[in-house]
């Protein structure tokens, strides 16, 4: 029956995917009209700011140029945003029909683990997504996995060591209770107890125990700061770091830990477990390491030595694998008959396994994000967010797409066949040293692109230039889960980072309009601006959160009066925009709290974090200062854990960031007040309220979606409150921005 089914499924020529338009027609085209409604409505606002700009002298003037240039980068914005929702697509793998055509064809693929350091990226969450990646629904004598360990810590290393074992164990345990997710710490933890099934809770009891020895083992080493000796005896490669080892100063190290090709690297039940490799590539001082690029692009090479898989599956090292047929689905882009030949890589939304109900960070971004990404796939363009799977040579090794690229999916097995394991070892060393970048053009022509603190957008970017296309794929079950941030100044600091690298793209030769035209769609240019533009966007936002409020306390107008005509557009355009945001985000099944926290953190993020990276970045451009990479922390203190989960905002250090916060609620507190006196002491009230009433809508606002920020000023007495120095900052600054005349 199956082989019949087989023979047919081999001569149906279906395609393994198909593409859907995410939205019915009616539904595009009452978007389109609605679009064109807000896109008026702009160019009114624009037209009211040009008419009545007050003369030279006049009070106000300078406040409305700048509310003018804010509005100008606002709706230009808004229409490099519908770039991304004109073409909605939704992918859909068939992996049945993958399975019956190329069960036995399937490719080698290779699994990219980068960690950094064994006390922000603890070995044991490292070593829960290395054992995910090996226990996926594929034939384990085509994979293989490798860590690649940037902090150089003979933690990682010892407990990559005790994965080889304890592997032998929790694989056949997987695969024969079909197990999901396969991330043991994050399997055991939800599954206490709660299975009906004698026989799985026999047997998860036994691998629980074994597993729980283990982290104990790990643990414990990591506690005392040493490996004992009784262990170092048992594996070779603890001589590898001797007293002369620092984390930025050794030489390469790669420990082939389980090698495939052995007859008895075989799990309990008989099955054969996949390659698994230790790497530390050379680092010195005086040498950029360029980070996670650099990290990838020594893995290009090292596995080119050992496996060399035509597939590569990247993944962060807080990544577990979340549903084991992700490769398959994958594959099923690459090996499309008629467009798999083409694909560069397949990316998938980031989630995370720590979100809050309602996501008070809103890291997952989930409607915002998830149209904007599906929607640059529509205009033939993807993100690469860092995690996904790749084709070898299109992607990583700097390949331009030509149509006869057709058999490069095939593996190059033969030079490593047979090999002896030292050999291979010492083979990849030398790729792995730094010398070796030297001679070659990795990071220009080869490989990740260096000198970007996102390297994966630039990156994905010039794969898509060299004419190859990307896939973006949002499955229902989540392939991959990290961890997102869990307190504001980690969220803040990450997403600087982001912002920061990603306007630095857009003022490099990368510029998508430059560097994209006549390569890749205007549509999948517009939709990569959408995100390097985060950073002077921020402008816009500061000055509408600052200059409304300084000129209600002035009592100087910037907006029209209530009653005239030109209220209109400024009205529309507001309650048009937040009431498509909130229907979406609905639709999408955000809370209506997840979006009101959203609103916050987009306010949050762009007056600190996208602002100050659009300051960092010009002054980086002036050439004053160096590309860092500060890595997310992945865990936190069980008391900022307790609030995390009680959805309560972590402030608790007294950054810049936090400064301006704080500023921006009381400056708007305070006008709010001010501006409310003024109007009911006013001889005219009635116009005063015409004049003023926008300003305050817009403080009160303001205030509404500050309520966290007053509390942990003035109520909270924990140690996520904001600390009483940013309150005196705060209150001094805005005490000096009233005093200040208004230009
Ligand atoms: O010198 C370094 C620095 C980082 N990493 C690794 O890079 C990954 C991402 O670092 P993290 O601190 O978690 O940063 P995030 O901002 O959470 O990472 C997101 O953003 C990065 C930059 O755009 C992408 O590379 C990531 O895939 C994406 O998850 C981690 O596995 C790190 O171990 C290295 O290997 N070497
Ligand atoms: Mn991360």
């Amino acid at each position: 029956m199956s082989t019949e089914n087989g023979a047919r499924e081999e001569n149906s020529g279906r395609s393994l995917f198909e593409t859907k338009a995410a939205e019915g027609g009616s539904v595009a085209a009452a978007y389109k009209v609605f679009a064109f409604t807000v896109l008026v409505s702009i160019v009114l606002i624009w037209l009211y700011r040009l008419t009545y700009i007050p003369g030279v002298g006049e009070p106000g003037r300078w406040v409305w140029i700048g509310m003018f240039v804010s509005e100008l980068l606002f709706g230009f914005y808004w229409i490099i945003t519908q770039s991304v929702r004109w073409n909605v697509v939704q992918r859909i793998p068939f992996k049945d029909r993958l399975s019956l055509r190329y069960e036995d064809k399937l490719p080698d693929v290779d699994i990219f683990i980068c960690t950094a350091d064994h006390v922000v990226e603890p070995p044991i969450m490292v070593i829960d997504t290395v054992l995910s990646a090996m226990s996926y629904n594929y034939p384990p004598e085509k994979l293989s996995i490798y860590l690649s360990d940037d902090g150089g810590s003979e933690f990682t290393f010892y407990a990559l060591l005790e994965v080889s074992d304890f592997a032998k164990y929790w694989l056949p345990f997987c695969k024969k209770f079909k197990l999901e997710p396969r991330a043991p710490a994050v399997y055991f933890k939800r599954n206490i107890l709660d299975s009906h099934d004698l026989v799985l809770a026999q047997e998860s009891s036994k691998v629980k125990k074994l597993y729980e020895d283990m982290k104990s083992r790990i643990e414990t080493v990591v506690e005392k700061g040493g490996i004992p000796k009784e262990i170092k005896e048992k594996h070779k490669g603890f001589s590898e770091w001797n007293s002369l080892i620092a984390r930025n100063d050794h030489q390469s190290i790669v420990q082939i830990l389980i090698d495939r090709r052995n007859p008895n690297s075989v799990d309990i039940d008989g099955h054969q477990l996949p390659t698994l490799v230790y790497l530390s590539r050379e680092k010195r001082p005086q040498r950029p390491h360029h980070f996670k690029a650099g990290s990838m692009n020594a893995l290009i090479r090292v596995s080119s030595k050992i496996s060399n898989a035509p597939i590569i599956l990247n993944l962060d090292c807080d990544m577990y694998s979340n549903d084991s047929d992700a490769i398959r689905d994958s594959l099923c882009f690459f090996m499309d008959e008629k467009q798999g030949h083409r694909t560069s890589y397949v990316q998938y939304p980031q989630r995370y396994h720590n979100i809050t109900e309602h996501d008070i960070y809103s890291s997952v971004a989930r409607v915002v994000h998830q149209i904007e990404l599906a929607g640059i796939d529509g205009n033939g363009g993807a993100l690469y967010c860092g995690t996904g799977c790749f084709h070898r040579r299109a992607s990583l090794c700097g390949m331009k797409f030509s149509e006869d690229n057709r058999s490069e999916l095939k593996s190059v097995k033969h030079e490593i066949e047979g090999r002896p394991i030292e050999e291979l070892e010492e083979a990849s060393k030398q790729v792995a040293n730094c010398s070796y970048e030297d001679g070659t053009q990795w990071g220009k022509e080869m490989g990740l692109v260096y000198g970007c603190p996102v390297e994966d957008i630039v990156t994905g970017l010039t794969i898509q230039c060299r004419g190859w296309r990307p896939i973006y794929h949002n499955p229902s079950r989540y392939a991959f889960l990290g961890i997102a941030a869990t307190t504001l100044d980690q969220s803040l600091v990450q997403n600087k980072r982001w912002s920061e690298g990603m306007f630095q793209i857009f003022l490099s030769k990368y510029c998508p309009f430059i560097y994209g035209h006549g390569k890749i769609k205007l549509g999948a240019q517009m939709g990569y601006c959408v995100y390097l533009l985060w950073a002077p966007i921020s402008l816009g936002t500061l000055c509408y959160a600052v200059a409304p409020s300084l000129c209600l306390l002035h009592g100087i107008r910037i907006f029209p009066e209530v009653s005239s005509l030109w209220f209109l557009p400024f009205a529309y355009v507001f309650v048009a925009k937040y009431a498509f945001g909130l229907a979406e985000a609905l639709s999408c099944g955000d809370t209506l709290k997840a979006w009101w926290n959203s609103q916050r953190i987009w306010l949050f993020r762009r007056t600190t974090a996208y602002f100050l990276a659009f300051i960092d970045t010009v002054i980086r451009q002036l050439g004053f200062s160096q590309t860092t990479f500060v890595l997310t922390p992945k865990v936190v203190d069980d008391d900022v854990m307790k609030r995390h989960e009680n959805e309560i905002l972590e402030f608790g250090s007294s950054s810049i960031m936090f400064t301006i916060i704080a500023t921006i609620a009381l400056l708007n507190l305070f006008s709010f007040l001010l501006g409310i006196r003024r109007v009911v002491l006013a001889t005219e009230s009635s116009r005063a309220f015409q004049q003023f009433i926008p300003p305050i809508i817009l403080s009160g606002l303001l205030i509404m979606i500050n309520i966290p920020v007053y509390q942990a000023l003035f109520f909270r007495t924990d140690k996520g409150r904001m600390p009483s120095s940013v309150l005196w900052k705060s209150v001094l600054i805005v005490s000096l921005a009233s005093l200040m005349p208004i230009y």
